[in-house]
């Protein structure tokens, strides 16, 4: 991506990747993303924020070449982790007096991932501030945001807030800033649910600390940046929050049929009660979309066939994806059909431990459902009727 002002002295100078379609090996990206890196140029001292991942170091330098700065001083590292870190050694290589500046926890790990020797390194504190001549620097400490070394750099004189992977969204985009919010809203959720909502308590307190900030524009470290920055602080409020909606969803797998005409009842069923609800076949469903929707369901239904005496694994592996990601939710059901027996029930108890959540009378049958299958479906289906009233949400 070509370098770009952004306000003077001030440039975008990361680079986008059109073409990547999964992100730890885990999670699907629809649209890409870029990895962000930011040139501020001071009128005594310059200062390069966030490094790109190694993929992109020929690029990255290459930007760096055209963006007319003649050295730079500092590299200010708000994380630690490879995608903005991955072409630190080149760039020190390449920059021999430049220093990095971070937190003590990223000093730790940046020498241990990248084997960065310490008198390179910089510590910096919550609240320190670094004078560039006559722009200044300030840095806020926000551990599990989302690893435990993340730091925030604000730009004082320009208003803006360089926030890492916070407030980040993955999208792949010629556009320096958003230029649809409606687009931008999905991939944005995703993000913050695959990646924030472990930490939601953490990122509340953090929305709250920047908006006491006088913020004109921030720059996250993937996708575009916002010249609007309280619709992103609004909804990173709002997905931090407790609040659920009345929402049930149902992850599903099923072999030969059985358990999803279980879960097309109890659909039909929580419809019929005012309740919103979405199946989720784990077959067809990536992780993402669930994890979104994980977001707000106030309810969990998980529905599996027994396979070799436990859940079926594509579910086993969502009841884990789901105890990690701690999702909102007050309640968790289990449904499903068996044929001779096992311990699918206890096993997905056991998987989601970690849960704050009442579990609901599980209704798990043998073989294809029956009327009185039918009748305990029903019966769920008020039991969470009831819970969304008490949860004041029905
Ligand atoms: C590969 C395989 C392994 C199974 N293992 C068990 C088992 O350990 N215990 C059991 O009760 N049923 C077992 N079953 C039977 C299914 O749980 C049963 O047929 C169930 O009704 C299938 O539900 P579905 O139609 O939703 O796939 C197994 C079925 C398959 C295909």
């Amino acid at each position: 991506m070509a370098v770009r002002e952004i306000t003077p002295n001030v440039y975008s100078v990361g680079v986008v990747d059109w073409d990547r379609e999964i992100f730890d090996e885990l999670l699907p990206l629809p649209d890409g993303t870029t990895y962000n890196s930011y040139l501020v140029i001071g009128s005594e001292k310059t200062a390069l924020i966030d490094a790109v991942d190694s993929d992109f170091e020929e690029e990255f330098i290459t930007n760096l070449a055209c963006s007319g700065a003649t050295g730079i001083d500092y590299l200010v590292v708000n994380h630690a982790e490879q995608d903005h870190s991955g072409s630190i050694p080149v760039f020190l290589e390449l920059f021999p007096s430049a220093k990095i500046v971070t937190s003590e926890k990223c000093k730790e790990l940046l020498m241990s991932l990248h084997f960065i020797p310490e008198f390179r390194i910089i510590v910096v504190k919550d609240n320190e501030t670094l004078s560039l001549g006559d722009k200044t620097l300030e840095f806020m400490e926000t551990p599990w945001a989302h690893w435990p070394d993340t730091m925030l750099t604000f730009l004082k004189e320009d208003g803006i807030l360089f926030s890492c992977d916070l407030f980040g969204a993955h999208y792949a985009s010629s556009s320096l800033f958003i230029d649809d919010e409606h687009t931008h809203y999905l991939l944005a959720k995703r993000y913050f649910a695959e990646i924030m909502m472990p930490f939601r308590k953490k990122v509340s307190e953090y929305v709250e600390r920047v908006s006491s900030y006088d913020i004109q524009i921030i720059a996250p470290s993937h996708g575009p940046m916002y010249n609007r920055p309280e619709y992103i602080l609004d909804i990173c409020r709002k997905w931090s929050s407790d609040e659920v909606k009345n929402r049930v969803i149902i992850p599903y797998i099923s072999m030969h049929g059985s358990t999803k005409k279980m879960v097309s009842y109890l659909t039909e069923s929580l419809i019929a009660r005012g309740i919103e609800v979405r199946p989720f076949n784990l077959g067809k469903t990536d992780s993402g979309r669930l994890a979104m929707e994980l977001l707000d369901a106030a309810t969990i239904v998980i529905a599996t066939p027994t396979v070799l005496f436990g859940p079926h694994p594509k579910v086993a592996n969502i009841a884990f994806i789901s105890n990690i990601l701690k999702p909102k939710a007050k309640a968790v059901g289990i449904i499903g059909s068996y044929g001779w027996g096992g311990k699918t029930v206890k096993d997905l108890s056991d998987m989601i431990q970690k849960l704050d959540v009442e579990l609901l009378e599980p209704v798990y049958i043998r073989g294809l459902p029956n009327e009185e299958a039918f009748l305990k479906l029903d019966e769920m289906a008020d039991d969470i009727l009831n819970k969304h009233k008490e949860y004041n949400i029905a």
